[in-house]
């Protein structure tokens, strides 16, 4: 199955997730994903949308309760919308913050860490990110569609759009 085989405007998810990437300095905070979808994985603190919230209530909520930091003046980064071959349809809303306080902790989901931006490790990584967080974390917008199967990816699309 090719992104280009799906009719993405009746494209409806059947989960809702965030993920945000910290960024202080030439430094992002990355995890080690301990739980989840993508356990044994280096991500971003992030998780699904309750019910009744807002995407960055989520982020906010989702990084203090996996790492323990408070966030605020979350930036709109991008869409992603991913189609599992086993059925899953996540979009994921990616933010990016600068504005953060409080002490690192580790959680039972999440081992975080500083990482440099230049020093990113792609191969421990969901097979997506390459294409966009690079962009992203140059404050470029975008919009991805990704097919995979389980933690193959196997076709992409991607959209950069051009900043005011
Ligand atoms: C498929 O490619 C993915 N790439 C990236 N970069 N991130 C992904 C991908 N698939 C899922 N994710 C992110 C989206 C979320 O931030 C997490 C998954 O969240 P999780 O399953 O851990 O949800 P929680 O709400 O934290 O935990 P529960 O399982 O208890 O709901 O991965």
């Amino acid at each position: 199955m090719k992104v280009k085989d799906i009719d993405w405007t009746t494209w409806i998810p059947s989960e809702k997730a965030v993920i945000t990437y910290i960024l202080d300095g030439e430094n992002v905070l990355l995890i080690h994903k301990k739980t989840g979808l993508g356990a044994g994985m280096v991500n971003a603190p992030g998780g699904h949308i309750e019910e009744g919230e807002t995407a960055v209530e989520a982020a906010i909520r989702e990084t203090k309760e996996e790492v323990g930091l408070d966030t605020e003046n979350l930036i709109f980064s991008g869409d992603l919308y991913f189609h599992f071959l086993d059925g899953l349809k996540l979009r994921g809303t990616v933010y990016l913050c600068r504005d953060f306080k409080g002490s690192l902790i580790e959680t039972d989901e999440a081992s975080p860490f500083w990482c440099a931006i230049k020093d990113i490790p792609w191969e421990n990584m969901w097979e997506d990110d390459r294409h966009w967080l690079p962009q992203a974390l140059k404050n470029e917008r975008f919009t991805g569609y990704f097919i995979f199967d389980k933690e193959k990816m196997v076709d992409k699309s991607l959209v950069f759009h051009a900043s005011n």
